[in-house]
């Protein structure tokens, strides 16, 4: 749970949202925002339009109507790297890491892409490029420790553990120096020693003044870590407000508290 004091003023709003696919509408008119500094969750049952709601803020779906405003930028039409490159760094449900790389490599390889010499500075091997490289190094090796891979940089990323593979993706994520951070159902595949000790994890991420928006069915996750819940059902949203408040919340049970939330728990 984020205990700093810096909450309070949206970073991301989410406006009037809809999306449709042909004839099915995924969203329709969802509205919330995300504050500085906060962990907000995302859930619902399956198809209810969460992972549709993350593709569109990360730029990798159009949406019908509405608009997507981070920072006072408005961030419809623009591509997903230009939406990475202003700070919303997203992770995918699918493992998206580079298996035939060490695990050092994969974070440096993160790091590279929002910080490269240029081709001549490379090819030069100027001294400023050989230091940079040194000091990005030093980051893989922060950046490793800091999600509990330190032991496993040398290994290669396809021979991880599921959950430590979920580890490594977070570092990739952070190695891109996200001000908000766009977790899609991270916790998905980890044992229950792991998903505690990812919930830590995800505190310690907003202590680095980082703001959180996770889409996630592990519950006991989701109520432990989240300042605020969002819900959809069937893409409009249902309810907004703490944990405490949700879990209570006779709709959201009924939708989905009460039976689908349950198997993922
Ligand atoms: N590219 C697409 N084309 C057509 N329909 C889609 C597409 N992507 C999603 N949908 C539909 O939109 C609705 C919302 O799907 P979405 O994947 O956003 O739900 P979700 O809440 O993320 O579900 P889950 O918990 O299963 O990941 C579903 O009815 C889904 O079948």
């Amino acid at each position: 749970m984020n205990t700093h004091s810096m909450a309070g003023s949206p970073v991301l709003a989410v406006n009037n949202l809809a999306v449709h696919f042909g004839g099915l509408v995924a969203i329709s008119d969802a509205s919330f925002a995300v504050d500085e500094g906060e962990i907000v969750s995302l859930i619902g049952p399956n198809g209810a339009g969460k992972t549709t709601a993350f593709n569109v803020i990360s730029g990798f779906l159009r949406a019908t109507q509405g608009e997507i405003v981070y920072r006072g930028q408005r961030l419809n039409g623009l591509r997903p790297h230009e939406i990475a490159e202003a700070g919303l760094v997203r992770t995918f449900q699918k493992t998206s890491i580079f298996g035939n790389n060490t695990v050092f490599e994969n974070v440096l390889i993160g790091l590279h892409r929002v910080s490269a010499a240029s081709t001549w500075e490379t090819l030069l091997a100027l001294p400023k490029v050989r230091r940079r490289e040194r000091q990005l190094r030093d980051e893989v090796r922060e950046i490793l420790d800091f999600v509990g891979l330190g032991h496993r940089g040398e290994e290669l990323a396809g021979s991880l553990a599921y959950g430590e593979q979920r580890l490594l993706e977070i570092a990739v994520a952070l190695a891109a120096k996200p001000s908000l951070l766009l977790l899609d159902e991270p916790a998905c595949g980890m044992n229950p020693t792991e998903a505690l000790s990812f919930r830590k994890l995800l505190s310690s991420i907003s202590e680095r003044r980082i703001t959180i928006l996770l889409v996630e069915h592990n519950m006991r996750m989701v109520m432990g870590v989240s300042d605020r819940v969002v819900v959809l059902n069937h893409g409009k949203i249902i309810a907004n407000g703490p944990p405490a408040e949700i879990q209570k919340n006779p709709e959201v049970v009924r939708a989905y508290l009460g039976h689908g939330a349950q198997k993922h728990a």
